[in-house]
């Protein structure tokens, strides 16, 4: 006998639909999820538009005319792309969207943030049903290439004659989970920095002790930078900042060794070896300074070292200030926003950075303010791990925030200029 059939035309049967589609790094398929989100927006009659500034690398935006196209319109920005799953690890297939007993979605992007994608529309279709006409209007956009930079996505989407002509006033992209019932928003995120550092040596038989090999000189560097990795989660241990407030180093690649055809050679040493780091710098950092440790201490030319820094993104804004969205009265977005989640019977957390890094940044980094929100309360945070699953309640409840969301930022006229 055949499992009981799931009624297609449910939300949760919308994400699972959504979930099934690769979208994983390094090939991400973008052509079927595009093709499946434009007949969803259609059916609902919303305005879509694919946009493509890269080759094969589309943008997806939807929009919801409002009554007064005049008044600068609002933005909910979502990301295509996932990052990649060991299928072995996991205890469902990462792409099978499997719905357990207990009501869990598990699927890679469950969480990061392929939700998001569908609450937006699903809370459309609700405020439709309703008979809700939006003053203000309202566009999505379904980026791709967030998880490996945004280069070739939201970034160029910003930087288009389109955007502008969108006359966005303001932003809500991803956040992050919450493991306790508060919501989360976030009104910056750390910006990330590719490290390679590459150290060079004196080769010589795999026997001898010497000094100055590239073994050597790079694991000081680590040593160096392991120190200072625990100096700032030491502040976060200690309670003093939250781990999003401290710059975070992290190893994510060493490359050393002479290979063989059974692994290394193992009685050489080599005389190149290399490490990359994943580096997150909030908003406060002043990002010359690290600079100036990475060449003095971490990759000094003394101890054979290069390095290069890949910035992956921007660290301000076209003022030169830093990437923040105010959270106070100068910011007449922040008081409406809070105001919908009250309405929706939510708590709202005190604002934080996020400790990793969203396509918002682009949109900060042209003044526009922007929250990062993801409504999911009671849910460990699993983005990026192995497992990531979302509840159907906690996806269900999600729709109606943004109900109250749309409505309240939609309705709000106050905010003429801005
Ligand atoms: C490297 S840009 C950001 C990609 C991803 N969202 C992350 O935080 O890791
Ligand atoms: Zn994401
Ligand atoms: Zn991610």
């Amino acid at each position: 006998t055949s499992p009981p059939q799931q009624d297609p035309e449910t939300p949760i049967a919308r994400f699972q639909k959504y979930l099934r589609f690769n979208t994983a790094h390094p090939n991400p398929n973008y052509t079927a999820p595009v093709s499946f989100l434009t007949s969803l927006a259609q059916s609902l009659g919303l305005k879509t538009q694919t946009l493509e500034f890269i080759p094969n690398k589309p943008t997806l935006l939807i929009t919801w005319q409002g009554s007064n196209p005049s008044l600068p319109s609002l933005l909910f920005n979502s990301h295509l792309d996932s990052v990649p799953a060991e299928p072995s690890k996991w205890t469902h297939p990462p792409f099978s969207a499997t719905l357990t007993p207990e009501g869990k979605i598990f699927a890679r992007g469950a969480q990061d943030d392929k939700c998001i994608a569908i609450q937006y529309l699903e809370a459309i279709r609700n405020l439709k049903a309703r008979n809700f006409v939006p003053t203000r209007t309202l566009h999505i956009s379904f980026v791709p290439d967030e998880e490996i930079g945004g280069i070739d996505g939201a970034d160029k989407f910003v930087k288009s004659k389109e955007f502008k002509d969108l006359d966005v006033g303001f932003v809500l992209d991803e956040g992050q989970a919450s493991v306790n019932d508060e919501f989360r928003v976030f009104y910056a995120d750390r910006s990330p920095w590719n490290l390679i550092i590459k150290a060079k040596g004196v080769p010589g038989h795999g026997s001898r002790m010497y000094d100055n090999g590239a073994m050597e000189n790079l694991m000081d560097s680590i040593e160096v930078i392991n120190r200072f990795r625990d100096s700032q989660f030491d502040i976060v241990k200690a309670g003093k900042a939250s781990n999003s407030e401290v710059i975070s180093v992290n190893p994510v690649f060493l490359k050393a060794g002479i290979p063989s055809p059974t692994g290394f050679v193992m009685n050489m040493q080599p005389s190149e070896a290399e490490a990359g780091f994943d580096l997150r710098l909030p908003p406060t950092a002043d990002p010359d300074l690290v600079k100036k440790r990475i060449a003095e201490e971490w990759a000094p030319a003394v101890r054979n070292m290069t390095y290069e820094i890949i910035e992956k993104g921007p660290l301000r804004d076209y003022m030169g200030r830093p990437l923040m969205t105010a959270t106070d009265d100068s910011n007449p977005w922040w008081s409406v926003f809070k105001q919908a989640i009250a309405a929706a019977g939510g708590k709202l957390a005190k604002p934080e950075i996020l400790s990793s890094t969203t396509d918002a940044r682009f949109m900060r980094q042209l003044g526009i303010p922007a929250f990062g929100f993801s409504p999911m309360t009671n849910t460990p945070i699993l983005l990026h791990d192995h497992n990531e699953f979302l509840k159907d309640t906690i996806f269900l409840k999600g729709i109606e925030v943004y109900e109250h969301i749309i409505h309240a930022l939609s309705s709000f006229e106050e905010a003429n200029s801005i």
